[in-house]
Protein backbone atom coordinates (compact mmCIF):
# COMPACT_ATOMS: atom_id res chain seq x y z
CA UNK A 1 0.00 0.00 0.00
CA UNK A 2 2.79 2.38 1.02
CA UNK A 3 4.80 1.57 -2.08
CA UNK A 4 1.74 2.13 -4.25
CA UNK A 5 1.21 5.59 -2.75
CA UNK A 6 4.81 6.51 -3.40
CA UNK A 7 4.60 5.31 -6.97
CA UNK A 8 1.50 7.37 -7.58
CA UNK A 9 3.14 10.37 -5.94
CA UNK A 10 6.27 9.99 -8.02
CA UNK A 11 4.47 9.44 -11.26
CA UNK A 12 2.40 12.53 -10.54
CA UNK A 13 5.26 14.82 -9.46
CA UNK A 14 8.13 13.66 -11.59
CA UNK A 15 6.34 13.03 -14.81
CA UNK A 16 7.50 15.56 -17.41
CA UNK A 17 9.83 17.25 -14.88
CA UNK A 18 12.93 18.92 -16.29
CA UNK A 19 15.09 18.05 -13.29
CA UNK A 20 14.73 16.26 -9.95
CA UNK A 21 16.46 17.61 -6.82
CA UNK A 22 16.82 14.64 -4.48
CA UNK A 23 17.41 15.85 -0.90
CA UNK A 24 18.49 14.11 2.27
CA UNK A 25 19.50 15.35 5.70
CA UNK A 26 23.20 15.41 6.58
CA UNK A 27 22.13 14.71 10.17
CA UNK A 28 20.17 11.58 9.27
CA UNK A 29 22.05 8.59 7.78
CA UNK A 30 18.75 6.79 7.10
CA UNK A 31 17.70 9.53 4.71
CA UNK A 32 20.87 8.99 2.66
CA UNK A 33 20.34 5.25 2.68
CA UNK A 34 16.80 5.76 1.38
CA UNK A 35 18.15 7.90 -1.43
CA UNK A 36 20.17 4.98 -2.70
CA UNK A 37 17.77 2.15 -2.00
CA UNK A 38 14.38 3.71 -2.65
CA UNK A 39 14.11 7.20 -4.12
CA UNK A 40 16.71 7.03 -6.83
CA UNK A 41 15.49 3.69 -8.27
CA UNK A 42 11.89 4.91 -8.16
CA UNK A 43 12.68 8.16 -9.98
CA UNK A 44 14.73 6.34 -12.54
CA UNK A 45 11.90 3.93 -13.03
CA UNK A 46 9.33 6.60 -13.86
CA UNK A 47 11.58 9.16 -15.53
CA UNK A 48 14.65 7.45 -16.85
CA UNK A 49 15.81 10.51 -18.82
CA UNK A 50 15.19 13.19 -16.22
CA UNK A 51 18.45 14.54 -14.72
CA UNK A 52 18.80 14.19 -10.92
CA UNK A 53 21.02 16.11 -8.56
CA UNK A 54 21.69 14.98 -4.99
CA UNK A 55 21.54 17.59 -2.18
CA UNK A 56 22.67 17.11 1.43
CA UNK A 57 20.66 19.54 3.63
CA UNK A 58 21.29 20.97 7.09
CA UNK A 59 25.02 21.31 6.52
CA UNK A 60 25.30 23.69 9.51
CA UNK A 61 24.54 20.82 11.91
CA UNK A 62 27.92 19.32 11.06
CA UNK A 63 29.61 22.21 12.92
CA UNK A 64 26.90 23.04 15.45
CA UNK A 65 26.78 22.43 19.19
CA UNK A 66 24.45 19.40 19.06
CA UNK A 67 23.49 19.70 22.72
CA UNK A 68 22.19 23.18 22.09
CA UNK A 69 20.43 22.02 18.90
CA UNK A 70 18.74 19.13 20.71
CA UNK A 71 17.64 21.41 23.52
CA UNK A 72 15.99 23.70 20.97
CA UNK A 73 14.13 20.87 19.22
CA UNK A 74 10.67 19.64 20.08
CA UNK A 75 10.63 17.54 23.26
CA UNK A 76 9.58 14.34 21.49
CA UNK A 77 11.92 14.78 18.55
CA UNK A 78 14.66 12.17 18.31
CA UNK A 79 17.89 13.79 19.50
CA UNK A 80 20.68 14.13 16.96
CA UNK A 81 23.82 12.23 17.97
CA UNK A 82 27.32 13.17 16.80
CA UNK A 83 27.51 9.80 15.03
CA UNK A 84 24.46 10.78 12.98
CA UNK A 85 26.31 13.60 11.25
CA UNK A 86 27.45 12.55 7.80
CA UNK A 87 30.85 13.65 6.47
CA UNK A 88 31.04 15.11 2.93
CA UNK A 89 32.66 11.91 1.63
CA UNK A 90 29.53 9.86 2.32
CA UNK A 91 27.39 12.07 0.08
CA UNK A 92 30.07 12.17 -2.62
CA UNK A 93 30.38 8.37 -2.55
CA UNK A 94 26.66 7.86 -3.05
CA UNK A 95 26.49 10.53 -5.77
CA UNK A 96 29.45 8.96 -7.55
CA UNK A 97 27.84 5.54 -7.31
CA UNK A 98 24.59 6.89 -8.78
CA UNK A 99 26.40 9.03 -11.38
CA UNK A 100 24.79 12.33 -10.38
CA UNK A 101 26.17 15.69 -9.15
CA UNK A 102 26.28 16.35 -5.42
CA UNK A 103 25.80 19.58 -3.42
CA UNK A 104 25.47 20.50 0.21
CA UNK A 105 23.28 23.31 1.57
CA UNK A 106 22.28 25.04 4.74
CA UNK A 107 19.42 27.46 5.10
CA UNK A 108 20.68 28.51 8.50
CA UNK A 109 24.18 29.31 7.20
CA UNK A 110 22.80 30.56 3.88
CA UNK A 111 25.19 28.31 2.01
CA UNK A 112 24.80 26.39 -1.25
CA UNK A 113 21.19 27.19 -2.18
CA UNK A 114 22.20 29.18 -5.22
CA UNK A 115 24.61 26.41 -6.23
CA UNK A 116 21.73 23.93 -6.19
CA UNK A 117 19.44 26.07 -8.36
CA UNK A 118 22.18 27.15 -10.82
CA UNK A 119 23.34 23.59 -11.36
CA UNK A 120 19.84 22.12 -11.46
CA UNK A 121 19.16 24.52 -14.35
CA UNK A 122 22.40 23.47 -16.03
CA UNK A 123 21.47 19.81 -15.66
CA UNK A 124 18.02 20.45 -17.12
CA UNK A 125 19.40 22.41 -20.09
CA UNK A 126 22.06 19.80 -20.81
CA UNK A 127 19.31 17.16 -20.83
CA UNK A 128 17.26 19.28 -23.20
CA UNK A 129 20.29 19.70 -25.46
CA UNK A 130 20.31 15.94 -26.00
CA UNK A 131 16.77 16.17 -27.38
CA UNK A 132 17.08 19.51 -29.20
CA UNK A 133 20.69 19.36 -30.32
CA UNK A 134 20.15 21.81 -33.19
CA UNK A 135 19.30 24.72 -30.88
CA UNK A 136 22.38 26.97 -30.85
CA UNK A 137 21.66 28.73 -27.54
CA UNK A 138 22.04 25.39 -25.72
CA UNK A 139 25.51 24.77 -27.10
CA UNK A 140 27.26 26.93 -24.58
CA UNK A 141 25.54 25.45 -21.54
CA UNK A 142 28.01 24.02 -19.01
CA UNK A 143 27.62 20.76 -17.16
CA UNK A 144 26.84 21.02 -13.42
CA UNK A 145 29.92 22.39 -11.68
CA UNK A 146 31.76 21.25 -8.60
CA UNK A 147 30.73 23.08 -5.46
CA UNK A 148 33.20 25.30 -3.65
CA UNK A 149 33.90 23.95 -0.16
CA UNK A 150 32.08 25.36 2.84
CA UNK A 151 34.15 27.53 5.17
CA UNK A 152 33.22 26.31 8.64
CA UNK A 153 32.39 28.95 11.22
CA UNK A 154 35.14 29.91 13.65
CA UNK A 155 35.03 27.58 16.66
CA UNK A 156 34.38 29.16 20.06
CA UNK A 157 37.49 30.32 21.89
CA UNK A 158 38.87 27.76 24.31
CA UNK A 159 38.16 28.50 27.94
CA UNK A 160 41.47 28.99 29.72
CA UNK A 161 41.14 28.11 33.38
CA UNK A 162 43.62 29.78 35.66
CA UNK A 163 43.45 29.11 39.40
CA UNK A 164 43.39 31.97 41.88
CA UNK A 165 46.85 33.04 43.00
CA UNK A 166 47.84 32.17 46.56
CA UNK A 167 47.21 34.99 49.03
CA UNK A 168 50.32 37.06 49.58
CA UNK A 169 49.43 38.62 52.94
CA UNK A 170 51.48 41.70 52.20
CA UNK A 171 54.64 39.69 51.51
CA UNK A 172 54.69 40.71 47.88
CA UNK A 173 56.24 44.15 48.27
CA UNK A 174 58.61 42.84 50.94
CA UNK A 175 59.97 40.05 48.78
CA UNK A 176 60.17 42.42 45.84
CA UNK A 177 62.36 44.73 47.90
CA UNK A 178 64.60 41.85 49.00
CA UNK A 179 64.87 40.55 45.44
CA UNK A 180 64.57 43.76 43.41
CA UNK A 181 63.33 42.42 40.08
CA UNK A 182 62.71 45.21 37.57
CA UNK A 183 64.26 47.79 39.88
CA UNK A 184 64.27 51.27 38.40
CA UNK A 185 66.20 53.25 40.99
CA UNK A 186 69.69 52.69 42.37
CA UNK A 187 70.94 54.37 45.53
CA UNK A 188 74.67 54.80 45.80
CA UNK A 189 75.81 54.85 49.41
CA UNK A 190 79.30 55.20 50.79
CA UNK A 191 80.63 56.85 47.61
CA UNK A 192 79.22 54.09 45.46
CA UNK A 193 80.69 51.24 47.48
CA UNK A 194 77.22 50.17 48.54
CA UNK A 195 74.34 49.89 46.15
CA UNK A 196 70.69 49.58 47.05
CA UNK A 197 68.11 48.89 44.35
CA UNK A 198 64.46 49.89 44.69
CA UNK A 199 61.29 50.69 42.77
CA UNK A 200 60.23 54.26 42.27
CA UNK A 201 56.52 53.55 42.34
CA UNK A 202 56.69 52.22 45.92
CA UNK A 203 58.91 54.96 47.23
CA UNK A 204 57.07 57.78 45.52
CA UNK A 205 53.68 56.72 46.81
CA UNK A 206 54.86 56.44 50.41
CA UNK A 207 57.22 59.34 50.79
CA UNK A 208 56.72 62.86 49.49
CA UNK A 209 60.47 63.44 49.43
CA UNK A 210 60.93 60.61 46.95
CA UNK A 211 57.87 61.72 45.03
CA UNK A 212 59.49 65.14 44.54
CA UNK A 213 62.79 63.51 43.63
CA UNK A 214 61.38 61.20 40.99
CA UNK A 215 59.15 63.79 39.39
CA UNK A 216 62.00 66.28 39.24
CA UNK A 217 63.05 67.49 35.82
CA UNK A 218 66.52 66.10 35.12
CA UNK A 219 67.27 68.25 32.12
CA UNK A 220 70.87 68.54 31.04
CA UNK A 221 70.40 72.27 30.62
CA UNK A 222 70.12 72.64 34.34
CA UNK A 223 73.40 70.91 34.80
CA UNK A 224 75.17 73.02 32.24
CA UNK A 225 73.82 76.13 33.82
CA UNK A 226 75.09 75.08 37.17
CA UNK A 227 78.48 74.38 35.65
CA UNK A 228 78.63 77.81 34.00
CA UNK A 229 77.61 79.54 37.15
CA UNK A 230 80.24 77.65 38.99
CA UNK A 231 82.99 78.77 36.69
CA UNK A 232 81.85 82.35 36.69
CA UNK A 233 81.78 82.44 40.45
CA UNK A 234 78.43 84.22 40.62
CA UNK A 235 76.60 85.22 43.74
CA UNK A 236 74.30 82.27 43.44
CA UNK A 237 77.29 80.01 43.49
CA UNK A 238 78.45 81.58 46.68
CA UNK A 239 75.04 81.07 48.19
CA UNK A 240 75.01 77.54 46.97
CA UNK A 241 78.45 76.92 48.45
CA UNK A 242 77.26 78.33 51.73
CA UNK A 243 74.25 76.03 51.49
CA UNK A 244 76.54 73.12 50.87
CA UNK A 245 78.66 73.95 53.86
CA UNK A 246 75.61 74.29 56.02
CA UNK A 247 74.33 71.07 54.61
CA UNK A 248 77.58 69.30 55.35
CA UNK A 249 77.58 70.76 58.83
CA UNK A 250 74.04 69.62 59.42
CA UNK A 251 74.83 66.19 58.14
CA UNK A 252 77.84 65.91 60.40
CA UNK A 253 75.71 66.79 63.36
CA UNK A 254 73.54 63.74 62.73
CA UNK A 255 73.91 60.77 65.00
CA UNK A 256 75.10 58.58 62.23
CA UNK A 257 78.26 56.58 62.18
CA UNK A 258 81.04 59.02 61.40
CA UNK A 259 83.87 56.55 61.19
CA UNK A 260 86.55 56.64 58.55
CA UNK A 261 86.83 59.27 55.92
CA UNK A 262 83.13 59.41 55.23
CA UNK A 263 82.81 63.01 56.29
CA UNK A 264 85.74 64.26 54.28
CA UNK A 265 84.79 62.25 51.23
CA UNK A 266 81.24 63.46 51.51
CA UNK A 267 82.39 67.07 51.61
CA UNK A 268 84.62 66.55 48.58
CA UNK A 269 81.72 65.08 46.66
CA UNK A 270 79.46 67.90 47.71
CA UNK A 271 82.03 70.29 46.33
CA UNK A 272 82.32 68.36 43.08
CA UNK A 273 78.59 68.35 42.65
CA UNK A 274 78.55 72.02 43.45
CA UNK A 275 80.90 72.56 40.55
CA UNK A 276 78.44 70.99 38.22
CA UNK A 277 79.91 67.54 37.93
CA UNK A 278 78.13 64.40 38.94
CA UNK A 279 81.18 62.28 38.19
CA UNK A 280 81.37 61.70 41.86
CA UNK A 281 84.71 60.53 43.09
CA UNK A 282 86.10 59.34 39.80
CA UNK A 283 89.31 58.88 41.66
CA UNK A 284 87.47 56.97 44.30
CA UNK A 285 88.10 53.27 43.72
CA UNK A 286 84.86 52.43 45.43
CA UNK A 287 82.87 53.51 42.41
CA UNK A 288 82.11 50.87 39.77
CA UNK A 289 84.54 50.50 36.93
CA UNK A 290 83.77 51.49 33.30
CA UNK A 291 82.50 54.81 34.57
CA UNK A 292 79.15 53.11 34.77
CA UNK A 293 77.66 55.54 37.18
CA UNK A 294 79.18 58.68 35.82
CA UNK A 295 76.55 60.64 33.97
CA UNK A 296 78.66 61.07 30.88
CA UNK A 297 76.69 58.82 28.57
CA UNK A 298 73.24 60.18 29.21
CA UNK A 299 73.95 63.60 30.59
CA UNK A 300 70.61 63.99 32.40
CA UNK A 301 71.06 64.74 36.05
CA UNK A 302 71.01 67.25 38.86
CA UNK A 303 72.97 68.10 41.92
CA UNK A 304 70.76 67.99 44.97
CA UNK A 305 72.65 70.30 47.29
CA UNK A 306 70.29 72.36 49.34
CA UNK A 307 67.38 70.28 48.07
CA UNK A 308 67.34 67.75 50.85
CA UNK A 309 69.64 66.53 53.54
CA UNK A 310 71.38 63.28 52.72
CA UNK A 311 71.02 63.63 48.93
CA UNK A 312 73.97 64.50 46.71
CA UNK A 313 72.74 64.11 43.18
CA UNK A 314 70.45 62.27 40.82
CA UNK A 315 70.98 61.21 37.24
CA UNK A 316 69.96 58.65 34.65
CA UNK A 317 72.19 55.78 33.72
CA UNK A 318 72.07 52.33 32.14
CA UNK A 319 72.55 49.88 35.01
CA UNK A 320 72.47 46.08 35.00
CA UNK A 321 69.28 44.73 36.54
CA UNK A 322 70.27 43.07 39.85
CA UNK A 323 68.10 40.01 39.12
CA UNK A 324 68.17 39.43 35.38
CA UNK A 325 71.55 41.07 34.72
CA UNK A 326 70.18 42.93 31.70
CA UNK A 327 70.92 46.65 31.43
CA UNK A 328 68.03 48.99 32.18
CA UNK A 329 67.72 52.73 32.34
CA UNK A 330 67.64 53.59 36.02
CA UNK A 331 67.52 56.68 38.13
CA UNK A 332 70.76 56.72 40.12
CA UNK A 333 70.63 58.66 43.38
CA UNK A 334 73.90 59.48 45.11
CA UNK A 335 73.42 59.62 48.84
CA UNK A 336 75.63 61.22 51.40
CA UNK A 337 78.45 59.00 52.64
CA UNK A 338 77.17 59.20 56.17
CA UNK A 339 74.07 57.19 55.36
CA UNK A 340 74.56 53.57 56.31
CA UNK A 341 73.20 50.71 54.28
CA UNK A 342 71.38 48.77 57.04
CA UNK A 343 69.24 51.58 58.46
CA UNK A 344 68.64 53.02 55.00
CA UNK A 345 67.32 49.65 53.82
CA UNK A 346 65.08 49.47 56.89
CA UNK A 347 63.57 52.83 55.95
CA UNK A 348 63.01 51.76 52.35
CA UNK A 349 61.49 48.51 53.53
CA UNK A 350 59.07 50.50 55.65
CA UNK A 351 58.11 52.52 52.58
CA UNK A 352 57.29 49.29 50.78
CA UNK A 353 55.41 47.50 53.53
CA UNK A 354 54.55 49.89 56.36
CA UNK A 355 56.35 47.56 58.77
CA UNK A 356 59.41 48.04 60.98
CA UNK A 357 61.57 45.24 62.35
CA UNK A 358 61.49 46.25 65.98
CA UNK A 359 64.29 43.88 66.98
CA UNK A 360 66.93 45.80 65.04
CA UNK A 361 69.89 47.06 66.98
CA UNK A 362 70.27 50.24 64.92
CA UNK A 363 66.89 51.79 65.54
CA UNK A 364 68.44 55.18 66.29
CA UNK A 365 70.07 55.32 62.86
CA UNK A 366 66.78 54.23 61.30
CA UNK A 367 65.04 57.11 63.07
CA UNK A 368 67.65 59.56 61.89
CA UNK A 369 67.38 58.54 58.26
CA UNK A 370 63.59 58.52 58.57
CA UNK A 371 63.81 62.12 59.70
CA UNK A 372 66.12 63.00 56.81
CA UNK A 373 63.62 61.55 54.36
CA UNK A 374 60.72 63.12 56.25
CA UNK A 375 59.16 59.75 57.05
CA UNK A 376 57.89 60.94 60.39
CA UNK A 377 55.56 58.03 61.11
CA UNK A 378 58.54 55.67 61.00
CA UNK A 379 60.38 57.90 63.40
CA UNK A 380 57.40 57.73 65.71
CA UNK A 381 57.43 53.95 65.45
CA UNK A 382 61.02 53.86 66.61
CA UNK A 383 60.16 56.17 69.48
CA UNK A 384 57.34 53.85 70.48
CA UNK A 385 59.69 50.88 70.50
CA UNK A 386 62.22 52.73 72.61
CA UNK A 387 59.46 53.82 75.01
CA UNK A 388 58.18 50.23 75.22
CA UNK A 389 54.94 51.24 73.54
CA UNK A 390 55.34 49.24 70.39
CA UNK A 391 51.73 48.03 70.61
CA UNK A 392 50.88 51.41 69.08
CA UNK A 393 52.84 50.61 65.95
CA UNK A 394 50.10 48.46 64.50
CA UNK A 395 47.93 51.52 64.34
CA UNK A 396 50.72 53.44 62.65
CA UNK A 397 51.05 50.72 60.03
CA UNK A 398 47.31 50.86 59.39
CA UNK A 399 47.43 54.62 59.24
CA UNK A 400 50.36 54.38 56.81
CA UNK A 401 48.20 52.54 54.29
CA UNK A 402 45.17 54.75 54.86
CA UNK A 403 47.22 57.92 54.56
CA UNK A 404 48.79 56.72 51.35
CA UNK A 405 45.37 55.96 49.92
CA UNK A 406 43.97 59.32 51.00
CA UNK A 407 46.88 61.21 49.57
CA UNK A 408 46.36 59.53 46.26
CA UNK A 409 42.65 60.28 46.31
CA UNK A 410 43.40 63.88 47.10
CA UNK A 411 45.77 64.07 44.13
CA UNK A 412 43.13 62.48 41.94
CA UNK A 413 40.52 65.02 42.95
CA UNK A 414 42.98 67.83 42.26
CA UNK A 415 43.57 66.39 38.85
CA UNK A 416 47.27 65.86 39.23
CA UNK A 417 48.78 64.57 35.99
CA UNK A 418 45.42 65.02 34.27
CA UNK A 419 46.05 67.98 32.10
CA UNK A 420 44.93 66.61 28.76
CA UNK A 421 41.99 64.56 27.67
CA UNK A 422 44.17 61.66 26.63
CA UNK A 423 45.83 61.63 30.01
CA UNK A 424 42.50 61.52 31.75
CA UNK A 425 41.50 58.60 29.60
CA UNK A 426 44.69 56.75 30.37
CA UNK A 427 44.18 57.51 34.01
CA UNK A 428 40.79 55.88 34.05
CA UNK A 429 42.07 52.93 32.11
CA UNK A 430 44.64 52.49 34.80
CA UNK A 431 42.16 52.71 37.57
CA UNK A 432 39.83 50.19 36.05
CA UNK A 433 42.40 47.63 35.10
CA UNK A 434 44.25 47.75 38.38
CA UNK A 435 41.02 47.54 40.27
CA UNK A 436 40.40 44.40 38.34
CA UNK A 437 43.74 42.89 39.23
CA UNK A 438 44.08 44.08 42.80
CA UNK A 439 40.49 43.40 43.61
CA UNK A 440 41.03 44.18 47.23
CA UNK A 441 43.14 47.26 46.78
CA UNK A 442 41.87 50.59 45.66
CA UNK A 443 45.14 52.08 46.70
CA UNK A 444 47.12 50.38 44.01
CA UNK A 445 44.68 51.35 41.36
CA UNK A 446 44.74 54.96 42.21
CA UNK A 447 48.40 55.27 42.70
CA UNK A 448 48.99 53.75 39.33
CA UNK A 449 46.78 56.41 37.89
CA UNK A 450 48.96 59.05 39.38
CA UNK A 451 52.42 57.91 38.65
CA UNK A 452 52.70 58.15 34.95
CA UNK A 453 56.41 58.99 35.17
CA UNK A 454 57.23 55.57 36.57
CA UNK A 455 55.43 53.45 33.99
CA UNK A 456 57.53 50.65 32.63
CA UNK A 457 55.30 48.24 30.78
CA UNK A 458 52.67 48.66 28.11
CA UNK A 459 50.06 46.01 27.41
CA UNK A 460 48.96 45.88 23.82
CA UNK A 461 45.27 44.97 23.80
CA UNK A 462 42.83 44.35 20.99
CA UNK A 463 41.75 47.96 20.82
CA UNK A 464 44.43 50.01 22.46
CA UNK A 465 47.42 50.24 24.73
CA UNK A 466 47.53 50.03 28.48
CA UNK A 467 50.58 51.30 30.35
CA UNK A 468 51.31 49.87 33.80
CA UNK A 469 53.96 49.34 36.47
CA UNK A 470 55.91 46.13 36.55
CA UNK A 471 56.81 46.30 40.28
CA UNK A 472 53.16 46.48 41.30
CA UNK A 473 52.20 43.67 38.98
CA UNK A 474 55.11 41.50 40.11
CA UNK A 475 54.47 41.98 43.81
CA UNK A 476 50.75 41.32 43.50
CA UNK A 477 50.54 38.50 41.01
CA UNK A 478 52.64 35.33 40.71
CA UNK A 479 52.06 35.01 36.98
CA UNK A 480 53.23 38.51 36.34
CA UNK A 481 56.29 37.82 38.47
CA UNK A 482 57.01 34.68 36.46
CA UNK A 483 56.59 36.56 33.22
CA UNK A 484 59.01 39.34 34.12
CA UNK A 485 61.55 37.24 36.00
CA UNK A 486 63.53 36.35 32.91
CA UNK A 487 62.20 32.98 31.77
CA UNK A 488 59.76 34.52 29.30
CA UNK A 489 60.33 36.73 26.32
CA UNK A 490 58.25 39.46 27.93
CA UNK A 491 60.91 40.01 30.58
CA UNK A 492 63.42 41.38 28.12
CA UNK A 493 61.51 42.49 25.04
CA UNK A 494 62.40 46.04 24.45
CA UNK A 495 60.86 48.64 22.34
CA UNK A 496 58.22 48.08 19.78
CA UNK A 497 57.85 51.73 19.05
CA UNK A 498 60.03 54.70 19.77
CA UNK A 499 57.43 56.10 22.09
CA UNK A 500 57.87 53.25 24.50
CA UNK A 501 61.58 52.77 24.43
CA UNK A 502 61.73 51.22 27.88
CA UNK A 503 58.58 49.21 27.51
CA UNK A 504 57.67 45.69 26.74
CA UNK A 505 54.55 44.57 24.98
CA UNK A 506 52.44 41.63 25.90
CA UNK A 507 49.88 40.02 23.71
CA UNK A 508 46.28 40.71 24.50
CA UNK A 509 45.51 37.03 24.87
CA UNK A 510 47.96 36.72 27.75
CA UNK A 511 46.33 39.65 29.42
CA UNK A 512 42.86 38.29 28.84
CA UNK A 513 43.85 34.94 30.25
CA UNK A 514 45.23 36.65 33.26
CA UNK A 515 41.95 38.33 33.85
CA UNK A 516 40.06 35.09 33.35
CA UNK A 517 37.72 36.90 31.06
CA UNK A 518 37.45 37.22 27.32
CA UNK A 519 35.94 40.60 26.63
CA UNK A 520 35.50 41.56 23.00
CA UNK A 521 37.47 44.71 23.40
CA UNK A 522 39.04 46.59 26.19
CA UNK A 523 36.57 49.39 25.85
CA UNK A 524 33.61 47.01 25.98
CA UNK A 525 35.14 45.50 29.05
CA UNK A 526 35.75 48.78 30.79
CA UNK A 527 32.73 50.56 29.39
CA UNK A 528 35.02 53.25 28.03
CA UNK A 529 35.71 54.72 24.64
CA UNK A 530 38.53 52.81 22.96
CA UNK A 531 42.00 54.26 22.86
CA UNK A 532 42.52 54.66 19.17
CA UNK A 533 45.76 53.91 17.45
CA UNK A 534 46.36 57.61 16.99
CA UNK A 535 45.72 58.48 20.58
CA UNK A 536 47.96 55.73 21.84
CA UNK A 537 50.92 57.84 20.89
CA UNK A 538 49.84 60.53 23.25
CA UNK A 539 52.06 62.70 25.24
CA UNK A 540 50.54 61.22 28.34
CA UNK A 541 51.97 57.85 27.49
CA UNK A 542 55.24 59.44 26.64
CA UNK A 543 55.17 60.81 30.11
CA UNK A 544 55.61 57.19 31.16
CA UNK A 545 59.06 57.33 29.71
CA UNK A 546 59.60 61.00 30.16
CA UNK A 547 63.18 60.50 31.06
CA UNK A 548 63.94 58.85 27.77
CA UNK A 549 61.91 61.37 25.86
CA UNK A 550 63.92 64.16 27.38
CA UNK A 551 66.99 62.28 26.45
CA UNK A 552 65.91 61.85 22.85
CA UNK A 553 65.01 65.49 22.51
CA UNK A 554 68.41 66.45 23.58
N1 LIG B 1 19.67 23.31 11.07
C1 LIG B 1 18.97 23.34 9.94
N2 LIG B 1 17.68 22.99 9.98
C2 LIG B 1 16.97 23.02 8.79
C3 LIG B 1 17.56 23.44 7.59
N3 LIG B 1 16.62 23.36 6.62
C4 LIG B 1 15.49 22.92 7.22
N4 LIG B 1 15.72 22.72 8.52
C5 LIG B 1 14.75 22.24 9.52
O1 LIG B 1 14.28 20.98 9.09
C6 LIG B 1 12.92 20.85 9.43
C7 LIG B 1 12.16 20.48 8.21
O2 LIG B 1 12.24 21.51 7.31
P1 LIG B 1 11.23 21.65 6.07
O3 LIG B 1 11.74 22.72 5.19
O4 LIG B 1 9.84 21.74 6.58
O5 LIG B 1 11.46 20.27 5.40
P2 LIG B 1 10.46 19.56 4.38
O6 LIG B 1 11.22 18.40 3.85
O7 LIG B 1 9.95 20.54 3.42
O8 LIG B 1 9.35 19.04 5.35
P3 LIG B 1 7.81 19.00 5.04
O9 LIG B 1 7.36 20.41 4.88
O10 LIG B 1 7.23 18.30 6.23
O11 LIG B 1 7.70 18.21 3.76
C8 LIG B 1 12.47 22.18 10.02
O12 LIG B 1 12.48 22.05 11.41
C9 LIG B 1 13.55 23.12 9.58
O13 LIG B 1 13.73 24.12 10.54
C10 LIG B 1 18.96 23.81 7.61
O14 LIG B 1 19.58 24.15 6.61
N5 LIG B 1 19.59 23.73 8.80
Amino acid sequence: MYSLKINRFLSFCVFRSDVVVLCFSLANPNSLRHVRTMWFPEIKHFCPRTPIILVGCQLDLRYADLDAVNRARRPLAKPIKPTDILPPERGHEVAKELGIPYYETSIVAQFGVKDVFDNAIRAALISRRHLQFWKSHLKKVQRPLLQAPFLPPRPPRPVVGIPDPPPMDGEGPDSLFCQPLCADVLFLLQAGATRVFAHKVYLATSCSKFYDLFTMDLGAAGMEKEGEESSEGSEEEEQSRRGAKEQAGRTKSLDIDKEGEGGTRGSNRLLMLQQGSLRTSQSDNALPARGQYSMGSLGAGRALLGWGRGFLGVYLEMVDDPVTGRPRLMTVVSMDDLIQKGPFQAVLQYLYTGHLDETRGDLMQVATIAELLEVFDLRMMVANVLNRESFMNQEITKAFHVRRANRIKECLSKGTFAGRQSEIRVKYLFTSIYLFIFLDSVTHAEMCALFLPVLDVVFRLDDGYLPAHKPLLISSCDWMAAMFRGSFMESYIEEVSRDFSDSCFIKARVWHSMLRSIPCTLSDFLGLPAVSSSSRKTSSLRAGTRDQADQQQR
